[in-house]
């Protein structure tokens, strides 16, 4: 089982979230720790989840000068923590940093991901930053930089996997949100894909929250997701 799946734990306190992890089985998926939950609850949610068992994506999406980023980035690798990220936005001096700081500390280094363009995002979005370019072809200028800077993937949607593979390393992640089995709702998302499309498109993670967390019956929900992704 290569866990591909990542439980977005978005809840506003560490005792919601674990009672989550507690029905989840660190065997078969990983679990996401994102802004809202690190803010009120902090370190302790993460040692938490980990003393289950379960491997940590920490999705606080760095976005500032290098010498910050870095040293945030060093903290959550003090932390233990499995996968952390970065806004690719950034910039190559920020990444690079980020890898040259960890490989002096020596600590052991978490996958080190780059957010390309939010999957809430589309083009009319962009255009509102002043971004006259369609989201895929910025997926494809950020995921380069990432690349280059040394880093280990990016996050964007499925809907660009298929062109990203072509494009960058096979060992290069492609973690991607924005999952919506068929029939779910889309919520805030705008770039989405199914399941079983995401992985067949050349997804490594697949990032799943709402449709599983708000779920009647969240563990059902994940075991069928699972068989889905086993029928591939
Ligand atoms: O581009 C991005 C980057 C991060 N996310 C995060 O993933 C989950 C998705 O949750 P759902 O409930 O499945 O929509 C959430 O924590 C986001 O912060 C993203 O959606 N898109």
């Amino acid at each position: 089982m290569n866990k591909q799946i990542v439980v977005a734990l978005d809840y506003p306190s560490q005792k919601d979230a674990v009672n989550m992890a507690q029905r989840l089985d660190p065997s078969l998926c990983r679990v996401k720790v994102g802004k809202e939950l690190f803010t009120r609850s902090g370190p302790a949610v993460v040692e938490a989840l980990q003393s289950m068992g379960f491997d940590v994506f920490l999705d606080l999406k760095f976005h500032d000068i290098p010498n910050t980023v870095a040293q945030a980035v060093l903290a959550a690798a003090e932390l233990g923590v499995w996968m952390v990220n970065v806004h690719a936005s950034g910039g190559q001096k920020m990444m690079e940093r980020t890898v040259e700081l960890l490989e002096q500390k020596g600590v052991p280094k978490p996958l080190l991901i780059a957010v390309t363009v939010l999957t809430s995002m589309q083009r009319e979005d962009l255009a509102g930053i002043g971004l006259d370019i369609e989201p895929i072809d910025q997926v494809k200028r950020l995921a380069l930089l990432t690349e280059k800077s040394g880093f280990d993937g990016v996050v964007c949607s499925a809907q660009e996997a298929p062109m990203l593979r072509t494009l960058v390393s096979p060992e290069f992640k492609l973690v991607t949100p924005g999952i919506r089995p068929a029939g779910a709702s889309a919520d805030d998302q705008k770039r989405i894909v199914t399941p079983q499309d995401a992985i067949r498109d050349g997804s490594d993670y697949l990032v799943i929250g709402r449709p599983i967390t708000q779920s009647e019956d969240p563990v059902k929900t994940l075991q069928d997701i699972i068989s889905d992704l086993e029928n591939i």
